[in-house]
């Protein structure tokens, strides 16, 4: 089948080829008729994904059941475009089967959409138009008692990463303004990007940001599970096993071997791992060899 091409909202959003949202666990009636129906979708690389990954949506749903009116139908992941060109971002193909075997096996109610990942990069305002198209025009948006409502597409996000929204020349102004203005985000703690610094330089857009502070701190990145993988360390209870046992097989990660002072003097060049002192730090003690190393965010 042809490439797709419809208007949308703020751009031109484009079908990759035999393109349909998966959504056999998207919920299609809404429970209670006094609540605001919402759709979570975070975005990211999942090179590869983690638990922490699965753990930000629960995060997210216990906040929004205990302090808010909205009612989630359901969680996608978005794993970002090969062409987003970061250090160390495998295929795009094997990203979405990760993330695929993660929330199947893992999971009841979070699905991973490969809209974004198998073409060109996208925006992530582009990303959740993408969302509000298939599912409030394509799919008609929910039922309820008094009939067909549209769903709000959320986007759920680490402090990190929205911390980049205050960054100069990272994101466009009418894209934040399309984000936090129209869609609206979960913001999950991360170490290193204070909760409260990342959203008083958002204040313009506060009433639409939702910032949770995390109760058991979790620092995992998937940059330390790459580095693990190529360390030859374990990566059991970091990441689900099915996802171990796909990344084994297709060689996604290859162990290195022992690791010299050179090479990681290469994996910081490379963006790989910034072995440079930072708080959030910590001293993990290599199993290959007698070295320290430091790992950080
Ligand atoms: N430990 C964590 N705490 C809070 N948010 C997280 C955590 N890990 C990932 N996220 C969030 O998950 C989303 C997707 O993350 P991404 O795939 O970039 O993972 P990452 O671990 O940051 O990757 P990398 O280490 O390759 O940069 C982002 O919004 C990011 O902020
Ligand atoms: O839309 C934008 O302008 C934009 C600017 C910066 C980052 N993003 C998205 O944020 C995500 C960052 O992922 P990562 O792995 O680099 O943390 C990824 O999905 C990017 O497409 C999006």
């Amino acid at each position: 089948m042809a490439a797709q091409i419809f208007a949308h909202k703020t751009t031109a959003l484009t079908n990759p080829p035999n393109y349909a949202l998966t959504s056999h666990r998207l919920c299609r009636t809404l429970h209670t008729s006094t609540k605001q129906p919402i759709v979570l979708v975070a975005c990211g690389s999942f090179n590869p994904i983690t638990y922490h990954h699965l753990r930000m949506f629960e995060i997210a749903k216990d906040f929004i059941q205990q302090n808010t009116n909205f009612e989630i139908l359901g969680g996608y992941l978005s794993p970002v475009s090969d062409e987003y060109k970061k250090a160390g971002l495998v295929s795009a193909h094997h990203r979405v089967n990760m993330c695929a075997l993660a929330t199947e096996q893992e999971s009841s109610w979070l699905m991973v959409d490969s809209w974004e990942a198998l073409q060109t990069y996208q925006r992530t305002a582009a990303v959740l138009d993408h969302f509000d198209y298939e599912i409030n025009t394509v799919l008609g948006g929910v039922s309820t008692r008094d009939g067909e409502r549209d769903v709000q597409i959320m986007l759920l996000a680490g402090s990190d990463l929205i911390g980049t929204m205050s960054e100069p020349g990272v994101w466009s102004h009418d894209d934040l303004d399309h984000v936090l203005g129209h869609h609206g985000t979960f913001v999950i703690e991360r170490t290193g990007a204070a909760l409260d610094q990342v959203v008083d330089s958002l204040a313009r857009w506060r009433n639409n940001i939702y910032p949770i502070a995390q109760q058991v701190q979790n620092d995992v990145s998937s940059t330390k599970v790459r580095l693990f993988f190529r360390r030859g360390l374990s990566v059991q209870y970091l990441l689900p096993a099915a996802v171990i046992d796909y990344i084994e097989q297709n060689n996604l990660y290859p162990d290195d071997g022992p690791c010299t002072e050179k090479d990681r003097g290469k994996e910081s060049e490379s963006g790989e791992v910034d072995t440079t002192s930072s708080e959030s730090g910590r001293n993990v003690q290599s199993t290959l060899g007698t070295e320290t190393t430091r790992l950080s965010n």
